[in-house]
């Protein structure tokens, strides 16, 4: 089955998790007014008996159409991804239901922007599809897998929207 692109926004996403971006007027201007602070963009969350932690991932580069196989979840936190460059990858999140991920969507994002997938969200793994292939990770340590897998008995194919 194909699964179309379509860009990221906020309001798209926000079921899903957040947009990490500058977007509009900074919340607040700092620096002696040489920076904006775009300010506590992400629903964080690192459950009981975890801590946050922050990794970098280098992940190989993908290119469309994407052959999407599996999607997972980490039931213990939420999880971020910040590109360390300004070109756009692929998110692919889907919706719970009753325990197996809904129909997925993909989603790409603009040059700047990056995410946070709130806890328990079936989700692509990271899906650079140019540059360094160089994200922050901000995510749950702790002591429990903190991974669910779930494999499509048939691939998508994500295609150009
Ligand atoms: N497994 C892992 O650390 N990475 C995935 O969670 C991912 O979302 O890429
Ligand atoms: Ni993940």
């Amino acid at each position: 089955m194909i699964l179309r692109t379509e860009p990221l926004t906020a309001a798209a996403f926000a079921s899903f998790g957040d947009v990490l971006e500058a977007a509009g007027d900074p919340d607040k201007v700092i620096n002696q007014g040489l920076c904006g602070r775009f300010h506590d963009l992400a629903r964080l969350d690192f459950g009981p008996g975890g801590r946050a932690g922050l990794s970098v991932f280098r992940a190989e580069l993908r290119a469309l159409p994407y052959r999407l196989e599996m999607v997972e979840r980490h039931p213990d936190g939420s999880q971020a991804f910040v590109p360390m460059d300004p070109e756009p990858f692929l998110v692919i999140v889907a919706p719970d239901a009753g325990g197996v991920p809904g129909a997925p969507r993909a989603f790409l994002t603009a040059p700047g922007q990056g995410i946070n997938l709130l806890r328990n969200t079936w989700h692509g793994v990271l899906t650079p599809l140019a540059g360094n292939g160089l994200f922050a990770v901000i995510d749950r340590i702790g002591e429990t897998p903190n991974l669910e897998e779930y494999w499509f008995a048939a691939p998508y194919s994500v295609e150009a929207g």
